[in-house]
């Protein structure tokens, strides 16, 4: 198809050059942005050098209703009469390692809820499909929202710490992994050049934070890694690790690092940008 805005051949040069040296079309799309283009023609240039679907590009854009966290501000924070500490805290990636979300009687009683119910854990393929995968060998199940008052408290809890309504969460999920298993590096957000992204991203539009909150203390190893930024969260029983991104950044790149010893428990919330609940 022709282009009616003509691409400088600088320009074109510039995006083929990037795009070889390792970067993804949004992260070109984000360098251009910063060098003074607007979003329009950095979507359009990208798309055309890189044969990546506009479309694909255009579903980065945050649209109308769409809604962001608020990162819970150090040095705490009362949620639902619950007080929270920050104990950490980095910019890029955006993380808050959150001490005291739940107590020793919350997490026992989720474990002793989900442990009956678990099943080997699934990925979304590039389909919307849901299957077992290599990559992610812990064992898991979901609740629905607001399953228990358990789970409607620590619901609540989660959504006033961050600002945003209840029905903006994905079902609270419960991860189980023996020694060895893992959950090996990965986005939470949905790659919008995959081609499953309109399925996975129908309802709720795509995700922008995640809470990793640790049910109990793995005896050696089980912390969360953000390889682009050194940094491993420990896991400690009842404290958690909260991360916001937005679609492509890479930074937010996190992995359940493999247990060694002992066993480990979390219980993780995906938020999406708009109501995901009914
Ligand atoms: O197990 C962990 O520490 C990380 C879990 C995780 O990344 C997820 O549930 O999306
Ligand atoms: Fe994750």
């Amino acid at each position: 198809m022709k282009s009616f805005h003509k691409i400088r051949p600088e320009l074109r040069d510039w995006i083929l050059a990037t795009a070889r040296g390792g970067h993804t079309p949004l992260e070109v799309v984000k360098l251009m942005q910063e060098a003074g283009y607007d979003q329009q023609q950095c979507h359009r240039a990208v798309s055309e050098v890189l044969g990546v679907p506009l479309a694909a590009l255009n579903a980065t854009i945050p649209r109308a209703g769409a809604r962001r966290t608020t990162h819970p501000a150090a040095p705490s924070s009362v949620a639902d009469g619950h007080a929270v500490r920050v104990s950490a805290s980095l910019d890029s990636p955006v993380v808050r390692v959150l001490d005291g979300l739940l107590t020793d009687d919350e997490c026992g009683d989720l474990i002793a809820l989900a442990s009956p119910r678990l099943a080997r854990s699934l990925t979304v393929d590039d389909k919307g499909r849901h299957q077992t995968d290599e990559r992610r060998t812990s064992n898991g199940m979901f609740f629905s929202l607001g399953e228990t008052p358990l789970i409607e408290r620590i619901e609540r809890r989660i959504a006033r710490l961050v600002d945003l309504p209840v029905e903006h969460g994905e079902g609270l999920q419960v991860l189980h992994y023996q020694p060895g298993q893992e959950y090996e590096p990965h986005f939470d957000w949905f790659d919008p050049t995959q081609p499953g992204f309109n399925a996975v991203t129908a309802r709720g539009g795509q995700r922008i934070a995640s809470i990793v909150m640790y049910l109990n203390t793995p005896k050696e190893g089980g912390g969360t890694g953000f390889p682009a930024a050194g940094l491993i969260v420990t896991a400690l029983r009842g404290s958690a690790v909260y991360f916001a991104y937005d679609t492509g950044d890479q930074s937010s790149l996190h992995a359940g690092l493999p247990v060694l010893r002992g066993e480990k428990w979390i219980a993780t919330k995906w938020l999406r940008e708009r109501p995901y609940q009914r």
